[in-house]
C-alpha cells in the first residue's frame, strides 16, 4: 500500500502521520503543497495536522486552494481513499471533498488533551479494526474544532451511518458530539483527534493504531 502525506507551510503532524502510516507497514512518500501532482499509483492521500498558512483567514482555507489540492480533490472524485486529521479534516471540509465546517470551540479556548472517543461504526476501512460502540482513547489539540453542519446534513450524516467517532465527552462543542465522519462511499475520514499520536506505546496508549492497521489491511488485500 503507497500512502502520500501532503506537507503544507504550518504542517506539523506530517512526519508522525507518515512513520504511522509506515509502521503500519505502508509505503510513504512525502508531497510538498506547491506539486500539482500526487505520485503514480497512491492508494491513500493523508492530509495532516498542523497550522497550515498559520491558520490565516480560517483554519485550513489557504490550504485547500493551493495547488496539491486540486490533486486531492480529483483523487477523491474518483474513489480515492483520503484521510485528513484535524487540520487536515479541517482542510478536507474547506474544499468540499467533507460536509460542514469546523468552527472555534464553544469555550474560545485551544483544548489539548486525551479525550474518550466512541466508535459510531466499524463500516470503513478506518474503523474495521474496532468494536462498533468501543471507547478509545485519543488526544485532541485545536482551537477550531466544533463541527457544524445544518440539521439536513447532520440527519443525512446520521442515516448513512456516516459517523465514524463520537466524543464522550464533547470538549469542543461539536454538533451530535461528532469527532470524525466519513464520505458517502466511505473512503474518505475526516476527524479531530490525532490517531498517529496515540499509536504506540511510548505514545502512552496505542488505540490508534488499529485505524492504520485497518486501512493497509484493506487496502494491501484491494
Ligand atoms: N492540531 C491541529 O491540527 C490544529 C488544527 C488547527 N490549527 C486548530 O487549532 O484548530
Amino acid at each position: 500500500m503507497h500512502a502520500a502525506v501532503i506537507v503544507f507551510p504550518g504542517s506539523n503532524c506530517d512526519r508522525d502521520l507518515a512513520v504511522t502510516f509506515e509502521r503500519a507497514g505502508a509505503r510513504v512518500t512525502m508531497v510538498w503543497h506547491k506539486d500539482i501532482a500526487l505520485p503514480a499509483g497512491v492508494d491513500i492521500v493523508g492530509v495532516p495536522g498542523g497550522f497550515s498558512y498559520g491558520d490565516y483567514l480560517r483554519c485550513g482555507a489557504i490550504a485547500a486552494n493551493s495547488p496539491i489540492c486540486r490533486s486531492v480533490v480529483a483523487h477523491a472524485d474518483k474513489g480515492g481513499f483520503v484521510l485528513g486529521i484535524c487540520n487536515g479534516f479541517q482542510i478536507l471540509t474547506e474544499t468540499g471533498i467533507l460536509p460542514g465546517a469546523l468552527l472555534r470551540n464553544a469555550g474560545l479556548k485551544y483544548v489539548c488533551k486525551p479525550v474518550h472517543l466512541t466508535v459510531a461504526t466499524t463500516d470503513s476501512a478506518f474503523t474495521r479494526r474496532y468494536e462498533a460502540g468501543q471507547t478509545i482513547t485519543v488526544p485532541i489539540a485545536h482551537h477550531d474544532g466544533n463541527y457544524f453542519a445544518d440539521t439536513a446534513t447532520l440527519d443525512r450524516l446520521q442515516a448513512e451511518d456516516r459517523i465514524a467517532f463520537a466524543y464522550a465527552d464533547n470538549p469542543n462543542g461539536s454538533a451530535r458530539g461528532i469527532a470524525g465522519i466519513l464520505s458517502r462511499n466511505r473512503r474518505v475520514l475526516g476527524m479531530m483527534p490525532h490517531p498517529e499520536r496515540m499509536a504506540e506505546p511510548l505514545h502512552g496508549g496505542s488505540d490508534g493504531a488499529a485505524l492504520f492497521g485497518g486501512l493497509v489491511d484493506q487496502l494491501t488485500d484491494a
